[in-house]
């Protein structure tokens, strides 16, 4: 924490002074628009604008002993013994099917995370709101929006959620009706929420480890990609080359030497690490890096493609200003990380890199692939738009920490149809329990990649002549795509994301339409499906909890 706050002071120091200097041109009267953005960047210096470094010593230690209880949290289970969040609870979480076990691993989880966070949450956004108000912000939410450049963002993306709710409705309302039939409906309230514990996620974000509960025709084929990489003996390594061997054929440069010399790619034995994979830009045209405890499954590979894809961007804008060295916005680097694998899962790429022996053209394979996807990429979408819709509130002082878990459950309710298999109350902190609130990292970007990278999907596969539909088209090979992609890539932070998009997509605008379109034939099945059931839930909390 003493070497994190000094490096963090230095930084201010450093910014402070290039921000002085910088404001002592005229730089909003600039003709040039690329200066003009780089000045503006060189002002615009965030937290480190406070004139107290007591407020940027208290952001920074926080913030390390946040994460420091958050990566030493762990659960003691008489079975199992005491098991940390990787791979431990992960494992539990995925692979049990006993309603009992799957609570004690949930619960046990928040009690050894959040609980533990919140009066020190509380200082944390109270020293963040003081600081940020001497770069002329309201409050760290208002900063952290400024990143879009886009006054009616928040609205924008509500809109974008309203669009695709009836899509993720229809979805929710089967996976209740198969989980109520492995689980017994008593153990679900009647308000059509879905207990927050059974999605073989901690959080309830995304839902394909469940995958086997709800397999809409059995006899059909389904992938199951670890099996196959354990039977073909798949090693860390293979799995950075395979995801390497993805964007060299659509013209991307390979990784570098520094690359494979400096990356921490499997969980050492000799230390604790903090295991959340992430990618790194060391901002020297050459050193980057991928931080990742790298196991051998089918997740894991995605995964190893997204942080890749991290890396690709950076490669691609290493030759602009240091401050042009970032995404068009944060959704859009997510955006890239995430685009390849909309190839790399489909059937005839799986068949491509051998981990499929024939693609099947039924359409019952078609919809347990569509439902697949779906489980990741749809059932996502109230997840990633609720995390800052709760913390903005808390910034802008809506949600205090009076009612900080209440909230927190209000929006699980209203937006993602869950709720809390166990009696909430003010002394838990359940956001605490999702990495990226110790981890203080911004959440809305995910929302936004989750729809950008469809609008690109769908831009790319028609510049690849692709003739498919749109949830069986592999980019792979297909120079031109890469092309486009790199086009947009090039571009960083130097020009304003809509410049950025219109380069891709020939658009402006963010839209639903794509991710809608890709999954058309899963929602046609899904309301036959859902003919008989009453789709949706209420949208407070059940008052009452069905107990085991
Ligand atoms: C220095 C630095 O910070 N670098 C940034 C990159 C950059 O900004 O340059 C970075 O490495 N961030 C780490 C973060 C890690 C992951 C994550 O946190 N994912 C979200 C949401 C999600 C879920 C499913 C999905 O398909 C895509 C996203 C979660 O797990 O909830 C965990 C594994 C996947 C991505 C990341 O890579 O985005
Ligand atoms: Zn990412």
């Amino acid at each position: 924490v003493h070497m994190t706050t000094n490096s963090t002071l230095q930084m201010a120091e450093f910014d402070k002074e290039a921000a002085k200097n910088a404001s002592t041109f005229a730089h909003d009267g600039f003709g040039n628009a690329t200066l003009k953005r780089l000045f503006k960047k060189i002002v615009n210096i965030g937290f480190a604008a406070t004139n107290d470094s007591e407020q940027l010593k208290a952001i920074s230690n926080l913030e390390a002993d946040l994460t420091g209880i958050y990566s030493k949290g762990k659960v003691c289970l008489e079975s199992k013994g005491c098991l940390q969040l990787e791979p431990g609870l992960t494992d539990i979480i995925t692979n049990s099917r006993s309603y009992e076990e799957l609570l004690a691993v949930w619960k046990g989880w928040r009690d050894a995370s959040g609980k533990l966070m919140r009066t020190k949450y509380t200082d944390f956004v109270k020293a963040m709101n003081a600081a940020i108000k001497f770069s002329g912000f309201n409050d760290t939410g208002e900063y952290w929006r400024s990143w879009y450049e886009t006054p009616t963002f928040e609205q924008d993306v509500r809109t974008l959620f309203e669009e695709l709710e009836p899509l993720y409705v229809e979805l929710h309302a089967y996976v209740r009706k198969r989980l109520k039939e492995k689980y017994g409906k008593d153990m679900f309230p009647e308000t059509g929420h879905i207990p927050a514990h059974l999605f073989g996620n901690m959080w309830a974000q995304q839902w394909s480890n469940i995958y086997d509960l709800l397999v809409p025709f059995p006899g059909a084929s389904s992938v199951d990609i670890t099996a196959k990489m354990k039977e073909q003996n798949y090693n860390v390594t293979h799995m950075y080359r395979v995801a390497e061997d993805f964007f060299m054929s659509i013209g991307m440069e390979k990784m570098t030497d520094a690359f494979w010399q400096n990356s921490m790619l499997v969980k050492p034995t000799d230390r604790d690490v903090v295991c959340h994979a992430s990618a790194w830009d060391f901002y020297d045209e050459n050193d980057f890096r991928i931080k990742q405890c790298t196991s051998v499954t089918e997740d894991q590979l995605l995964t190893v493609h997204h942080e890749m894809g991290h890396i690709v961007y950076y490669q691609n804008y290493k030759h602009l200003p240091r401050l042009f060295r970032r995404g068009a916005n944060p959704g859009f680097h997510e955006g890239m990380a995430d685009i390849v694998s909309l190839s790399f899962q489909t059937p005839e790429h799986m068949k491509v890199i051998g981990l499929l022996d024939e693609v099947p053209q039924d359409s019952d394979s078609d919809i347990n692939f569509l439902l697949k996807m779906a489980l990741d990429k749809v059932a996502f979408l109230p997840f990633g738009y609720l995390i800052d819709q709760w913390r903005w509130s808390v910034f802008r002082g809506d949600t205090n920490s009076s009612n900080y878990n209440q909230h927190w459950w209000d929006l699980r309710c209203r937006f993602q149809g869950i709720s809390s298999p166990v009696k909430r109350t003010e002394e838990d902190f359940d956001p605490g329990a999702k990495y990226h609130i110790p981890g203080n990292t911004p959440y809305i970007r995910y929302f936004v990649s989750f729809v950008v990278q469809f609008q690109w999907h769908e831009a790319l596969c028609r510049e690849a002549g692709n003739t498919r539909p749109l949830h069986r088209c592999d980019i792979y090979n297909n120079t031109n795509a890469g092309n486009k992609l790199r086009e947009m890539l090039r571009m960083g932070s130097s020009k304003p994301w809509q410049d950025a998009m219109e380069a891709i997509t020939g658009q402006r605008t963010m839209s639903a339409k794509p991710l809608v379109n890709y999954f058309d034939p899963l929602l046609k099945w899904l309301k036959e499906q859902n003919k008989e059931e009453n789709t949706g839930w209420s949208a407070s909390c059940p008052s009452s909890i069905p107990t085991p």
